[in-house]
């Protein structure tokens, strides 16, 4: 009998914008494979200065890898952070072009997510490109809670993180539809601009249960 093995994939999530012990405690029970947290960006509602930081990685579950999310900060400070271990991951979500990518990773082994915003193919190109371990397709400047134009994402043979407006309502479409390595959430689990428990725990929960034929 000419039997078709079929092999999975699970897709890894993120739950990006932490701020909360609460939001902490949160991650620890969703167990996602990443969490996030928006450093030095005053800018964003959902930063934290160093000092949080540093206090809220100490209860973070040693399973779940903190990422430092940065937007144009002088390289000193990923760097330091990631060396130290207080983040497993630097994303790069400003203009940071390849030479700063290339100053950092002269200064750290740890790993890298380069954030594009998407708006062309030649975004996605360029995105392509990058000397970043990982790369992240984004909609806007981050956190915007809306999607971008699906359609411009081609097949992606490296690991990347697909972020924008992602939420229990859309998850399974995206992953089934453009197959990402990881999917990156924040605005649709929060209520009133604070992280919900239960929406994490949804989210992590639905992606989960889907299973990717690779
Ligand atoms: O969330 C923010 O405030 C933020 C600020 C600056 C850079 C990145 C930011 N978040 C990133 O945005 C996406 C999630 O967006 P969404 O809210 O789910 O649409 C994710 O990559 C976050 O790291």
């Amino acid at each position: 009998m000419n039997e078709r093995k079929h092999m999975t994939a699970r897709t890894r999530i993120k739950i990006c914008g932490l701020t909360r012990p609460e939001d902490i405690q949160a991650v620890n029970e969703a167990k996602p494979d990443f969490c996030g947290f928006i450093v030095e960006f005053p800018k964003s509602r959902r930063n934290v200065t160093v000092d949080q930081l540093r206090k809220l990685r100490e209860k973070l579950d040693e399973n779940i890898l903190p990422a430092g999310v940065f937007v144009n900060a002088p390289v000193e400070l990923p760097a330091q952070l990631l060396n130290e271990g207080t983040i497993a991951l630097a994303q790069l979500h400003g203009q940071e072009d390849e030479e700063y990518i290339t100053r950092l990773k002269g200064m750290t082994d740890q790993l890298l997510i380069k954030a594009f915003s998407i708006k062309t193919e030649e975004d996605v190109e360029q995105a392509l490109r990058s000397g970043a371990d990982y790369i992240l397709l984004d909609q806007g400047a981050g956190g915007t809670g809306e999607t971008f134009d699906w359609n411009l994402v081609p097949s992606i043979k490296r690991p990347w993180f697909l972020a924008g407006g992602l939420g229990c309502d859309n998850l399974e479409s995206a992953i089934h539809l453009l197959h990402p390595w990881a999917v990156d959430l924040s605005s649709s689990v929060e209520t009133d601009g604070h992280k919900d428990p239960d929406k994490i725990l949804k989210a992590v929960q639905a992606v989960r249960n889907i299973e990717e034929e690779i």
